[in-house]
This record gives C-alpha cells, structure tokens and sequence, in this order.
C-alpha cells in the first residue's frame, strides 16, 4: 500500500501536498505561520474534513510557536484571535470546528501553565490528531469491507482518500481494504466538477494503488445505477446532523435520489468527528458558495464567457431517508438515525 503523507509536522513547519498541483506535478506547500494555514485551508491546498481538521490543529501549535515569546495573558489573547481566524477558513466541513475547539479545551485546561508547556501540549495534540485519524480511518476501512461483496462494483464522488484526510481515507479507505483483502472490486469515479477531486485527486489515488477504475464524468452516474452497472454507493462527509442529514461534496443529493430510484445501497463513510451533535437538521448546516471562476475556468483557462453570472455551492445536503446507513469508526449507523446516534455521543 502506498504511504500518502497529506500531512507532515517538523522542524516547527506544516509541509502539505499541495492539491490543487496533482496530478499534474506533486509539490509540497510549506507553512510557517497559522496565516498560511488559514490561506492553505481556505484555497484549497488541503481539502477534505478529517485533513482540514488535522491542519487546522497544526496551524494553532503555529500560532502558539509564533506567541510564545509573549506575557501569558497577552499569549492567551493572541491564541483566541489565531483561533477564531482559523476556525473562519470553511464553513462546512465540521472537523475543522471540531479540531479547533479540541485545541482550545486544552488551552483552557492547561491555562495556569507557561506559555512554552502549553505550546509542547498542544504539539502532543495536534501529533494526537493526526495518529487518531489514521487508526480512525483504517477500523472504518474494516467495518465498511463488511458491506462490500467478493465482487463488486462502486461508484465514488469527490475524493474521500488518503489525501482528504490525515490517511488512509474514509469511502475510499473502504475500497482501499476491500481491494488488499482480495475482493474482486471495479471502482467508477466521478471527476465532481468543479474542482475535480475525482478526476485529479481520487483517480491519482486509484493509479497510485492499481485499483481497477474508470472516470467518469458526473452525469455518466445515472445511466450506469439505472442500467444496474452499480452494486454500490460510498460518499464522505462533512457535516452530519442529527437526524442523519448529512452536508458533502455537491453532487452527492443527485447520487443519493438515483439510488433510492433504482435501489442501490447508499452509505455515507465518515468518522464520529463529522458528526454535529449541535444541530437536528442538515437545514442548519451552512453551504459553502465559492469562487464564481472556479466554474467558468479550468486551470486558469477560461471556458464560459465574460458577464455569465454563477451560483457554485461546493456542498449539497443529502436527506437522511436517501442513506442505507453511515459507516463510522464506532460501527455502521442505520435508522432510526437520530436514536442511534446520539448513542454516539
Ligand atoms: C473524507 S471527507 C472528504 C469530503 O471533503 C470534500 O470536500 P472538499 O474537497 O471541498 O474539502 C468532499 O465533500 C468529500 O466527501
């Protein structure tokens, strides 16, 4: 299996794999401060909950490394502003809150201490982050090979791989485990425009593994799920309510309504991290709108014409009557889904 290092920590530097290169060139963008992290989360070098999340954590131990010269108190007020801009990067994705506030718990149990043992805590922290993920990744791998059969095909959106987290995947970490523990498995890929995660990101995943696949392009789905091409649909994550709603990539809405159409098995593949105990609804979850030239340009070249206005949502929420079940670290969640997870709490 190959190691895919998303996300590296030494030497007081954050070094990432600089997604918006691949797969064209692999090229690693290096951050120093926590304001390189909040512009690596916020364009997109890093995508993708869990990995947000992980970075986000290391750009606080930044932070940290930056303040550590100052008073306690002057220390104190500079990590809640470091913290409150990191935690504005995205809106969506859950882990990215969820790692934050991880962080500032410890600051706020670890308060009475100097300002260089809070700073050596939250490095063991944030190091915690990251290792946690990767076990979290791969006892999803194993739960979620339960549901793969001996010889199956899957449909993936967007990427949910080594590269959107700190390892190993989520809905891709399935197909990883399925694929090295013998099933006879055909991966589709959708290429999820705008920003082609598919295409560029989890296809360079596939080659990388030797994965059987093809791309496709977003719109080639439905014929393939209504011509029973399909046995399976895995998606990830990044925000999970409640009731089962559940916020990811755009496209995901259309893939879960196909589905139920044509009785295919739909699992959302996350870790208990994407779950937003906070809120009952997917109605609640903010959706990210981005950059309009992210959908009239493709690297820079433009391909819709001057003065056309754009709506680009980069998240869709899926209703939780469209999920078979979510697929978690803790076991796979199926309905009722509101009682089962907040058993998970
Ligand atoms: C394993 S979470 C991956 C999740 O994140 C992606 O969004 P983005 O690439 O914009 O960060 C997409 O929703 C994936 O399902």
């Amino acid at each position: 299996m190959k190691e895919i290092k998303t996300i590296e920590f030494k030497e007081d530097a954050l070094y990432l794999i600089d997604q918006r290169k691949l797969p064209v060139s692999y090229e690693i963008f290096e951050c120093r401060t926590y304001k390189d992290v909040y512009y690596a989360i916020k364009e997109m070098v890093v995508r993708g909950a869990p990995a947000i999340g992980a970075t986000a954590a290391y750009g606080v131990v930044l932070a940290a490394k930056e303040f550590i010269d100052g008073e306690k108190k002057e220390f104190l007020s500079n990590m809640k502003k470091a913290l409150s801009f990191l935690n504005e990067s995205r809106p969506t994705a859950v882990n990215l809150m969820w790692a934050i506030e991880r962080m500032n718990n410890l600051i706020e149990r670890n308060r009475d201490l100097s300002v260089e043992d809070i700073y050596m805590k939250l490095k063991e922290e944030a190091d915690r982050i990251l290792k946690e993920d990767i076990e979290t990744n791969k006892r999803i791998g194993e739960i979620g090979n339960q549901i793969v059969g001996q010889k199956a095909t899957i449909l993936t959106h967007c990427n949910t791989g080594a590269l959107a987290t700190a390892g190993f995947g989520t809905a891709l970490g399935v197909i990883r485990e399925a694929f090295y523990s013998g099933k006879d498995i055909f991966v589709y890929a959708d290429e999820t425009r705008p920003r082609l995660q598919g295409g560029r990101l989890t296809a360079w995943e596939l080659v990388q593994e030797g994965i059987p696949a093809k791309l496709i392009a977003d719109s080639v789905a439905a014929t393939l799920i209504r011509d029973k091409k399909v046995d399976l649909i895995l998606v990830g994550a990044d925000r999970i309510a409640l009731n089962g709603d559940t916020a990811n990539k755009i496209g995901t809405f259309m893939l879960s309504v196909l589905a139920k159409e044509y009785n295919v098995p739909f699992y959302i593949v996350a870790p208990t991290s994407t779950i937003d105990f906070s809120i009952e609804t997917g109605d609640e979850i903010v959706i990210e709108e981005r950059d309009s030239k992210e959908v009239t340009h493709i690297e820079n070249i433009r391909i819709a014409p001057e003065g056309i206005d754009v709506y680009n949502p980069a998240f869709d929420v899926t209703p939780n009557e469209n999920i078979t079940g979510i697929i978690t670290e803790k076991g796979i969640i199926k309905p009722p889904f509101r009682d089962n997870i907040i058993k998970l709490k």
